[in-house]
């Protein structure tokens, strides 16, 4: 079992040194304590279970609710945890003072509905392009902590946040974890956003001049016919290129084409991943310790 990281992480950390908190404004929401990790009911369903131990220890031990202040928030599944994780903050009193001052920037519209159903304040990166630290899911995380991301078709705003935060924090579930080189688990293929009027000559520039071995226009399917259109207006290109030898000159080959507004391939700015389990292990590898496996031994020690 994993100790419960309320009692590891900086929040606990910076609370031991300061004194309680007084504010009349903390009686207009109802008070509850965070529940410890260790004594969460089970959600019933193992990757849910996983995915939300990644992302409730990826904020126990990575926010800093006395420093921080402005907070991006991924998209996907697995970073619902994390804003619920923000938000049992927020309700907390100790807490509530501190948090109740983050602005929280989002990757795209899902993102901004976290936000705002945890009771957090959104904000936009215009106001804030200065952000403390951001939390993003990914689709597949190499051993450098290479990413690829826009499973979910929210890349472009993702990047723009993840490289504008001074801590860069992925959460995901064990099975994100690439099994050789970058490209070897996500097959559906890297996720490319194009103007849409530009669709076509990227398409033939990803086959002909990059050797794409796929690159399939993302469509609505059942919920939507006719093809993905992402939260800039754009379309998005899965481009499956097989096992990726260089991440970053694939990224910067991609990029020079006429018409690609962003790809999914995130090069070196996550600073640590979680990776969670069903039984609510998690790993954690960080920039300086890629291999490192941080379990339940080590945290105890
Ligand atoms: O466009 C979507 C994002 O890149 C997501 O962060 C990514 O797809 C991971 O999503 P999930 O946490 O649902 O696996």
């Amino acid at each position: 079992m994993i100790i419960p990281s309320i009692t590891k992480g900086l929040v606990f950390r910076s609370l031991t040194s300061i004194s309680a908190l007084s504010c009349s404004s903390k009686r207009l929401m109802a008070s509850i304590k965070i529940p410890k990790i260790s004594e969460l009911p089970s959600l019933g369903l193992p990757l849910e279970n996983a995915k939300r131990a990644a992302a409730y220890r990826a904020v126990d031990e990575n926010l800093d609710v006395y420093q921080h202040r402005v907070i991006g928030i991924g998209s996907g599944s697995t970073v619902i945890y994390v804003a619920e994780r923000i938000g049992q903050y927020l309700r907390d009193d100790e807490y509530r003072d501190y948090v109740s001052k983050f602005k929280c920037v989002a990757t795209g519209y899902q993102s901004k509905q976290l936000i705002m159903d945890n009771g957090l304040t959104y904000a936009i990166l215009e106001q804030h392009p200065h952000i403390d630290i951001a939390f993003d899911g990914a689709d597949e995380i190499d051993c450098n902590l290479d990413l690829i991301k826009g499973g979910g078709g929210c890349l472009f705003q993702e990047k723009l946040i993840s490289t504008s935060a001074k801590i860069f924090v992925v959460v995901a579930d064990t099975s994100k974890k690439s099994p050789r080189r970058l490209g070897s688990h996500w097959v559906q293929g890297v996720p490319i956003e194009v103007v849409p009027a530009a669709y076509n000559r990227v398409q033939d520039d990803l086959l002909n001049l990059l050797g794409a071995k796929t690159a399939t226009l993302r469509q609505g399917g059942k919920v939507k016919m006719g093809p993905v259109v992402t939260d800039n207006n754009n379309f998005i290109l899965d481009t499956h290129f097989g096992d990726i030898d260089d991440p970053k000159k694939l990224h910067d080959n991609i990029k020079a084409l006429v018409g690609v507004v962003e790809t999914g391939l995130f090069i070196g700015n996550a600073a640590k991943a979680y990776l969670g389990s069903p039984d609510g292990d998690v790993l954690i590898t960080s920039r300086e310790n890629p291999a490192e496996l941080q379990n339940e031994t080590i945290m105890e020690q």
